[in-house]
């Protein structure tokens, strides 16, 4: 009898997912991956088989409004197209995994019950992360399941850029910048030697720049410092967060404007960045295809930051051999990451146009000398491979 296993990535304004099949006595293989993408926008979903062709492709209801109807939806897909084949596991991204979680594990009621402590940590992921291995668990409940966090790769950064500077007696509880997007960095890290080969064992700066966006700092292939931190909302503009903002803002949406804890933490997580400058829009799309004035700003906001913050890191890293565009919008636009580029050309970021525009691996001059590399991320390539190792399913997808 063959088997199958399951991966669930549940984003800001995504649910992507990856069917793997082992036929009887083979090797494992990617069956299907798609996703729902543009939830709360125009949700729509997609799936490719194991060769890339596309077999499902249709807009959705926009009654699919956050992560929720998007797992209803998707179930359903799932019943219809293997309903009653043997499922060996089921991998789940899960964005925040607090103090006590340095690598993936292996779901129990008594791991839930801690990673739903953290749930005021990411309002906007864990509970729907949460929700995806509940939704398994009814459905499926003898099948193992595994968590693999976001957090887990950036747990070897040095202390002095994990510290929050509050009163220690306040940092107790684990308040210490975490990061994240850590399932993106590990796989993009993972491919280097072999997509980027010159600057794999050198000082990289890779931009995960999607609905959430952020900057790792990678040295020799780990995670040395990252720009989100206890909370998926510091660093980078993003399509619905703020990124960097200085806490006294917070202070008089609470005490001047006398909002509640609940409407600030829609402020922050839901109403900000890119949707909040330009108040049209929290999708990079269509942002720049609009001529509004707000829209250009919330782009040239989101550049400038990103730029700006790419300073940091390299700061962070005492200079820099490489730049990395991944996720959404760094695999996608072009144009972004052409401004991003030559706001970087301080740095000796020497664009090459026309390999940008027709998204070669390497978009920089042959002489530049900080190269550019466009490299697609894969997290549920890399939840199928945390997960295969702890279930022991030799997952060689
Ligand atoms: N061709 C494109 N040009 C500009 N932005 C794009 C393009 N394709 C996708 N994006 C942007 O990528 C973002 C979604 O990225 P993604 O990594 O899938 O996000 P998440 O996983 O956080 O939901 C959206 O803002 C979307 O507009
Ligand atoms: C942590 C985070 O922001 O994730 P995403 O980009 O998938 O929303
Ligand atoms: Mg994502």
């Amino acid at each position: 009898m063959e088997d199958f296993a399951l991966v669930l990535n549940a984003g800001s304004s995504s649910l992507k997912f990856c069917v793997y099949r082992r036929p009887e006595e083979q090797t494992w293989g990617l069956e299907a991956r798609g996703q729902i993408e543009g939830i709360g926008t125009s949700p729509h979903f997609t799936v490719k088989d194991g060769t890339g062709v596309k077999v499902a492709d249709q807009a959705l209801a926009a009654s699919v409004r956050d992560g929720d109807g998007a797992i209803d939806v998707l179930a359903g897909w799932l019943r219809q197209q293997y309903g009653g084949a043997r499922v060996r596991g089921v991998g789940h991204r899960v964005v925040h995994g607090g103090p006590n979680f340095a690598g993936p594990v292996a779901v129990t009621p008594q791991v839930l019950d801690e990673l739903r402590r953290l749930v005021p940590l990411a309002p906007l992921h864990q509970p729907h992360n949460l929700a995806a291995i509940d939704a398994v668990t009814a459905r499926l409940p003898e099948v193992p399941q595994v968590a693999c966090f976001d957090t887990s790769f950036h747990r070897g950064q040095p202390e002095v850029a994990t510290v929050v500077p509050l009163p220690r007696d306040l940092c107790r509880d684990g308040v210490q910048r975490y990061g994240f997007h850590g399932l993106s960095y590990e796989y993009v890290a993972s491919v280097l030697p072999t997509v980027a080969p010159e600057i794999a064992a050198g000082r990289v700066i890779v931009a995960h720049l999607g609905s959430g966006a952020s900057l790792c700092a990678l040295r020799g292939g780990r995670s040395v410092d990252s720009t989100l931190s206890f909370t998926a909302l510091d660093g980078l503009c993003m399509g619905t967060r703020p990124g960097a903002l200085d806490p006294g803002v917070v202070l008089y949406l609470f005490q001047t404007l006398g909002l509640s804890p609940k409407e600030v933490e829609s402020v922050l997580y839901k109403k900000s960045g890119l949707l909040g400058i330009s108040g049209i829009s929290n999708d990079m799309r269509d942002l720049l295809g609009n001529t509004a004035a707000s829209a250009q700003l919330a782009v040239d906001y989101f550049v400038y930051q990103a730029a700006k913050q790419i300073g940091a890191m390299a700061g962070a890293l005492g200079g820099v051999d490489g730049l990395v565009f991944t996720a959404g919008i760094g695999e996608n636009s072009a144009e972004i990451r052409a401004r991003i580029c030559a706001a970087c050309a301080w740095l000796g970021v020497d664009l090459d146009a026309g390999a940008n525009e027709s998204r070669q691996t390497r978009i920089t001059r042959p002489e530049s000398r900080v190269s550019a590399w466009v490299v697609p991320t894969n997290e549920e390539l890399m939840i199928a491979r945390h997960t295969g190792r702890l279930l022991g399913l030799a997952a060689n997808a």
